[in-house]
């Protein structure tokens, strides 16, 4: 499948610092992207590159065969994004909101804003002044914005911020949808890692502007390590074979605890049984992408 938005070898420089470093990357139609980092590690400048709201150094970003550099107003009208808070009117209804928003562009028709509005949802709400919105249902209001003209590419910056539980989950939900229905692909910055596992199809990492780490969700969780815990006596010689084989081991009450790849746990325990070890119980946890995102950045310092 050919990418709709690429990054190009993209550098950045803010005074003396070069907060972005050779940033490369390509997003897919239809996908939902987790753009992840620490503080302070470049999401929110490479976005704000993204959409035009900031000039690079060097490199490129083209979306949808558009040069931000060359071709800057077609690469534009392919975005649609939610970067900071999402301007609305208060006073005035939802509807009324986007048939002005709609007025702004090009070719956004009545048919359009009702597909918006049915797409997050708001078809019960959309006559009430937004005032009385909760806020998930003002950000689910600014993605039908942000979606009016057609984008290929929609950019989400941290879209659950200050959601209950329950507003998070519906945002994701109407995320995953629209990215398929309308084959949009979505951009979604985050540092909240349990969100990102559940929304996201790929996520990729910045740390102190670099690309470190980029892969699907399905592929972290089936490589992430197991932490197992071994019910077994004699738990001391549980224990100094745990050692031989692995760094990671803990015991508490009457357990062993290992961290390890999935692969070698039948190995592990055949050697446990060879050395009169009795198993009582073997219970296994896969870790979770916020450990593999610790690994990937280590301890998380920005330098
Ligand atoms: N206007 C600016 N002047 C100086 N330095 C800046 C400016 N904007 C960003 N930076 C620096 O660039 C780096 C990247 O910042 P950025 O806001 O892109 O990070 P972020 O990943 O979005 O972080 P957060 O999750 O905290 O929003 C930081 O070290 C920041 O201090």
């Amino acid at each position: 499948m050919e990418s709709i938005m690429k990054l190009e070898k993209v550098n950045k420089t803010i005074g003396s610092h070069h907060v972005i470093k050779d940033l490369s990357f390509e997003i897919y139609p239809g996908e939902v992207f987790g753009f992840l980092g620490p503080n302070g590690a470049g999401k929110t400048t490479t976005i704000r590159m993204m959409v035009g709201l900031m000039s690079m150094n060097s490199g490129d970003i083209v979306i949808a065969g558009h040069s931000v550099h060359k071709q800057r107003n077609q690469a534009m009208k392919r975005i649609g994004a939610i970067v900071e808070n999402p301007e609305m009117y208060p006073f005035m209804s939802g509807w009324k909101n986007l048939v002005h928003f709609a007025r702004m562009g090009e070719d956004v028709s009545e048919e359009r804003i009702k597909e918006v509005v049915k797409l997050v949802g708001l078809e019960n709400r959309i006559n009430d002044k937004v005032h009385k919105y909760s806020l998930g249902m003002r950000q689910r209001l600014g993605i039908a914005q942000a979606l009016l003209h057609r984008p290929s590419v929609l950019i989400l910056d941290e879209p659950t911020n200050g959601l209950d539980p329950s507003g998070m989950k519906e945002i994701r939900a109407y995320i995953q949808r629209l990215a398929k229905v309308e084959n949009v692909a979505v951009i979604v910055s985050s540092h909240i890692l349990s969100e990102m596992e559940m929304m996201c199809d790929r996520f990729g990492v910045i740390h102190n502007g670099e690309l470190v780490d980029i892969q699907s969700v399905n592929d972290a969780i089936a490589d992430a390590d197991m932490e197992v815990t071994i019910e077994a006596t004699p738990l001391a010689v549980a224990e100094r074979i745990l050692k031989e084989e692995t760094d990671h081991v803990m015991t508490k009450n009457d357990c062993c605890q290992v961290v390890l790849e999935k692969e070698r746990i039948p190995e592990i325990t055949v050697r446990l049984v060879e050395n009169n070890v009795n198993i009582y119980s073997i219970y296994t946890q896969r870790k979770t992408l916020e450990d593999q995102f610790l690994k990937v950045i280590g301890d998380g310092v920005i330098e």
